[in-house]
Order: C-alpha cells, then structure tokens, then sequence
C-alpha cells in the first residue's frame, strides 16, 4: 500500500484532465534469450493464458516453455528488431499514445502500461496518482474481448490499483469489434495496401484474415473471442466486396499440442499453395500494432510456408498502427465512454 506521501487534490469542479490508459500486451526488453526468460515466464505464468494446475503450470513453464523457447524466440526477435528504435510493439504503442494525445487534445492525458514487460501497467497507475489523476478510461490495445488478453490487462490493473490508498473513477472500454469508425480503419489500410501491391504487379487471389488463436476449449469456457473475431472478419469482407471465395477467416500462434481455434494460418497458407494460389493478401484485424505475430510470423514464416505449397508471392497488410483513421477511432471510443465527464 502507498504510504500515503501523495497528496491527491480532490478539488471538485477543477477536476484536472482525464487519465487516458492504453493497455496492450508488452514485450522483452532486448532480443535475447536473457531478454525473452523473464518475459516469457511473466507471461505464460499468468492463469488466464495457460489455463492448467497451478503445478502443471509451473513445471510446463519453468522446465519446458522458459528453457526451449526462450533462444528460440529470441532468434525470431533480432530479425524484427530496430537498432533504434527496438521493439516494434513498443514503437508503435509510443506512436499511438502520442497521436491519440494530440488528437484528444487539452482535456485528456494518454499514457500506456504493458501487461507483461516495460513500461508496466503499474508504473503508469503510479504515474497517474503521482500526478493526481481522479478520472481514468481505460482502453484495452484489443478490439476482440479474450479472457487471454482482455481480462488479463484488468487483472494487471487492478493488482496496481491495490497498492494505492485512493483509486479513481474508471471506465473501462470492453471491446470494439464491430465498431464502425474501428472497421473503417482495417478497410483503409486493407485498400492502402491492396493498392500499392497492385502498382508492384501483384494481385491477390485469396486474402486471410487471420486472427491470433486461443484454445478452443477457452471458447467452450465461455471466452466470447472466436464469435468477435468471425463478426470483425465478415463486416471487413462485407466493406470490401470480397465474395465467400475470395477470402477466409483463419487463426494464428498456436502454442502446445491442444487444439486451438481453426482453421489454423499456417496450413491455410500450405494449401492454397497447393491449390495453385500465387498471390495471398494476409491481414490481421485482431492485432492493432505490428509486433512478432504479424512482421515475423505472416511476413517471413507464413510466406515460407506458402512458398512450400507451390505459392509465390505473400502481401502483408501492415496493422492499423498510428494510421490516422485508427486513432480517430479511439477518439471516438474514449469521447464516448468519457460522456457525463467534461
Ligand atoms: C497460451 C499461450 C498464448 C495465448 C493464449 C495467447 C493469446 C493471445 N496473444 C495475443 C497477442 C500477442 N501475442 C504475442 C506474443 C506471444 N503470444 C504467446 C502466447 C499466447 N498468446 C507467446 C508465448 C508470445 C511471445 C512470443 C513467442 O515466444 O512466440 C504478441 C507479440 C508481442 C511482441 O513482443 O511483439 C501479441 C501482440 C492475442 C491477441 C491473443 C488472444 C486473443
Ligand atoms: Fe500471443
Ligand atoms: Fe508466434
């Protein structure tokens, strides 16, 4: 608990500016195998990810996933690393903090926390409540509501919220699959890129909108995530025009032996390889920022893996990012959930 040093001035009627807080996944700190341990045990550990025994878990992670995938996933980091700027995730969590910041204007102050890694949710709380912030709208970096992503975010932020004497008022942002300003942002990138692939040469024959996975026994638990992605997936088609044939809804990541939500990306790819596609277009509506799930994952594995099915060329939609239709999106989420408030 907060020892009470912060003097918080509840002054009612000069209420200092809402507290805007980003909530997305998180990253390590360099792309090593020192790096990826912590992070990799931070997240797996976490009971909303690995849904197991509390032992089972511990022995899964600490004497498998931590030891094996950590160099592994290491090597995966380094090829999408910046030597400036560093992780792509982080990068562009600070770029859309930023933006949204400008765009909101005087009467909001946006920060982030990540779930797992650095920043952490709780240094911007301890931030927030340094600073006497008595107002907070929370938004989760996922348009998709999982207990894997969504809950876990609130689980870190009330965790941090307990080690402080006076905790704001909040409003939390559950999800915005089906928002329409949200699917306008994915449509705009999906046509942006479309485009320039088509000024290259290349025209995309089958496009995949491909969604991280999760167990398919979280599904039957209840976990509303595969009825979301799927409505995301078909109002983006519906905007396009695309027909049945000319794009399927796939999932992505898959992790263990279970079985996850399908059908998978990767045999996708291989298929349609071999079924004589040439050109794929692959987007990732559930992804807001670009990180090792879309650059590295779709863009270098999912084009090997296409290529090994006899396809040829692989265009990857980048994520909606700081694209001005997107943070004019969460402008709109925030303005609506801060109603009654300015
Ligand atoms: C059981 C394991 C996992 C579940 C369930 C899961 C769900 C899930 N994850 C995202 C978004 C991201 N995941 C990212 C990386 C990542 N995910 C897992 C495992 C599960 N994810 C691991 C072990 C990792 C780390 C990398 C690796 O070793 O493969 C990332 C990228 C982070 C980055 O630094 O770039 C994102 C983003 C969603 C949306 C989701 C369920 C809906
Ligand atoms: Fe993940
Ligand atoms: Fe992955």
């Amino acid at each position: 608990m907060n020892n009470g040093k912060t003097l918080f001035p509840i002054t009612r009627g000069q209420q200092k500016p809402i507290d805007v807080l980003l909530l997305q996944l998180g990253t390590p700190d360099e792309p090593t195998a020192k790096g990826l341990r912590p992070y990799l045990r931070e997240f797996l550990s976490d009971p909303r990810v690995v849904e197991v025994s509390p032992w089972l878990r511990w022995l899964l992670v600490n004497l498998i996933i931590v030891p094996f995938r950590s160099p592994r996933s290491a090597e995966k980091y380094r090829r999408i690393w910046d030597d400036e700027t560093g992780s792509p995730l982080l990068d562009i969590t600070r770029r859309q903090t930023a933006a949204l910041g400008e765009l909101l204007g005087e009467h909001y102050r946006v920060q982030f926390g990540m779930r797992y890694g650095k920043p952490s949710i709780r240094e911007a709380i301890r931030n927030i409540a340094e600073w006497g912030g008595q107002r907070i709208i929370v938004v989760p970096m996922y348009p998709q509501y999982s207990a894997t992503t969504t809950a876990s975010g609130l689980d870190g932020l009330f965790d941090a919220l307990r080690e402080e004497r006076i905790v704001p008022a909040m409003r939390i942002v559950q999800d915005y699959y089906e928002d329409p300003a949200y699917i306008d942002a994915v449509v705009w990138r999906i046509r942006k890129t479309w485009e320039e692939a088509e000024q290259l040469g290349q025209r995309p024959e089958v496009s995949l909108l491909s969604f991280h996975g999760i167990p398919h026994s979280y599904v039957l638990a209840g976990d509303p995530y595969q009825c979301q992605s799927t409505k995301t997936a078909h109002l983006v088609a519906r905007r396009l025009g695309w027909s049945d044939e000319q794009w399927r809804l796939t999932f992505q990541s898959r992790l263990g032996p279970s079985e996850w939500l399908q059908p998978y990306t990767d045999k996708t790819l291989i298929a349609l390889g071999e079924q004589g596609v040439k050109t794929v277009l692959v987007a990732q509506p559930g992804f807001t920022a670009d990180c090792l799930e879309t650059i590295d994952e779709i863009g270098y594995e999912g084009l090997e893996e296409f290529r090994s099915g006899g396809g040829e060329t692989l265009v990857r939609v980048p994520c909606v990012n700081d694209d001005p239709p997107f943070i004019e999106a969460l402008k709109g989420i925030v303005e609506r959930e801060a109603q009654g408030w300015l």
